[in-house]
């Protein structure tokens, strides 16, 4: 574990790195955006940029992941203000969910009000291929099956982490998660809809028909990539896609009132049958981001320039 990567997690940490960043430009962004696993380059597309190392910023984690190369950058995408990470952190780096979650707060606090998350997959679905983009509808949460993705309240007493069961009001943690949304938050709606549909129509507006899909995104914690009895398993469970990231923010970020928009780029094909001889790699899922980069930019990108202010579509 990183030292300092137990704390600095709290709302007034959040406020306080809001703050500095503010402090910093005068770019307000509405629209906030994650890039997954070789998918950096949308950062590039922003104009006037200012741009921050994770190291320089206050309670920010460092990025640990080849293809992640830890920047903030705010600047605007055909006029529209953003903020885009150029990496995200993974729970397999070693962090708490609250510091990999982190940032999706800070979002929230600069003014974002639409999240758009990219990840690399492994394609699960018998239909997809590799260099097909999938919109996600819905999410599988494995880590989630026992409580974690950083809107419970627990405070540190030692060693102990302790659940507690006060009103908001009376929380004596810095960390409460009710300072940004309530206690239990619905995720039958995590993936807006209409969001969805822009991403269908702006596809085929585009061209891309033929590689773009829609499905479920199941979360692992990684770092290993799954076996084949895992593979067979997940699929049966109705997952299209398998990844290690993009669920935890989907989640703190329908927490506080965000709309959410996430899509995956399948890298490459899971293994199910045990007479291939494929070998999921990291050096892969980058080389397939390198190849569908640039439709993925453009396909976001475009999605943007049609997002109005407080979230309606033009
Ligand atoms: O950040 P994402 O989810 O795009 O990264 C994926 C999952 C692992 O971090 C890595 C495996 O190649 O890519
Ligand atoms: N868990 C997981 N994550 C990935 N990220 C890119 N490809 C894969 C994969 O096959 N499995």
């Amino acid at each position: 574990m990183f030292p300092e990567a137990n704390k600095g997690f709290s709302y007034e940490d959040c406020k306080a790195t809001a703050d500095w960043l503010m402090a910093q430009t005068d770019v307000r962004p509405t629209v906030g955006i994650v890039c997954g696993s070789g998918l950096g380059g949308l950062a590039d597309m922003l104009k006037d940029q200012v741009a921050f190392n994770y190291k320089d910023i206050p309670n920010f984690p460092q990025s640990t992941v080849h293809g992640h190369a830890g920047r903030l950058v705010f600047g605007t995408l055909r006029g529209r203000p953003c903020v885009c990470m150029q990496g995200r952190f993974h729970l397999y780096e070693g962090y708490p969910i609250q510091k990999i979650t982190l940032p999706i707060r800070i979002f929230k606090l600069l003014g974002v009000e639409t999240v758009m998350l990219t990840n690399a997959a492994g394609g699960l679905n018998q239909d997809f291929k590799v260099g097909d983009i999938m919109i996600i509808k819905d999410h599988l949460n494995m880590p989630g099956f026992s409580p974690s993705p950083g809107t419970f309240c627990v405070i540190s007493l030692g060693t102990a982490l302790v659940f507690i069961l006060t009103k908001p009001s009376t929380c004596p943690s810095t960390s409460c998660p009710r300072r940004f949304g309530v206690r239990f938050p619905c995720m039958s709606d995590a993936y807006d809809r209409e969001l969805q549909q822009l991403a269908m129509d702006v596809g085929q507006e585009l061209g891309y028909g033929d590689f773009l899909k829609e499905g479920v995104y199941c979360v692992l914690g990684g770092p290993s990539f799954e076996t084949i009895a895992e593979c067979r398993m997940l699929h049966k469970l109705g997952a299209d896609a398998v990844g290690m990231s993009t669920v935890h923010e989907v989640i703190i970020a329908r927490h506080c009132g965000m709309k959410v928009f996430a899509l995956s780029l399948i890298t490459n094909q899971a293994v199910t049958d045990y007479d291939s001889e494929e070998k999921a790699n990291h050096e892969e899922v980058l080389q397939t981001g390198k190849q569908r980069a640039e439709q993925l930019e453009r396909l976001v990108s475009t999605m943007v320039t049609k997002i109005e202010h407080n979230n309606n579509y033009a």
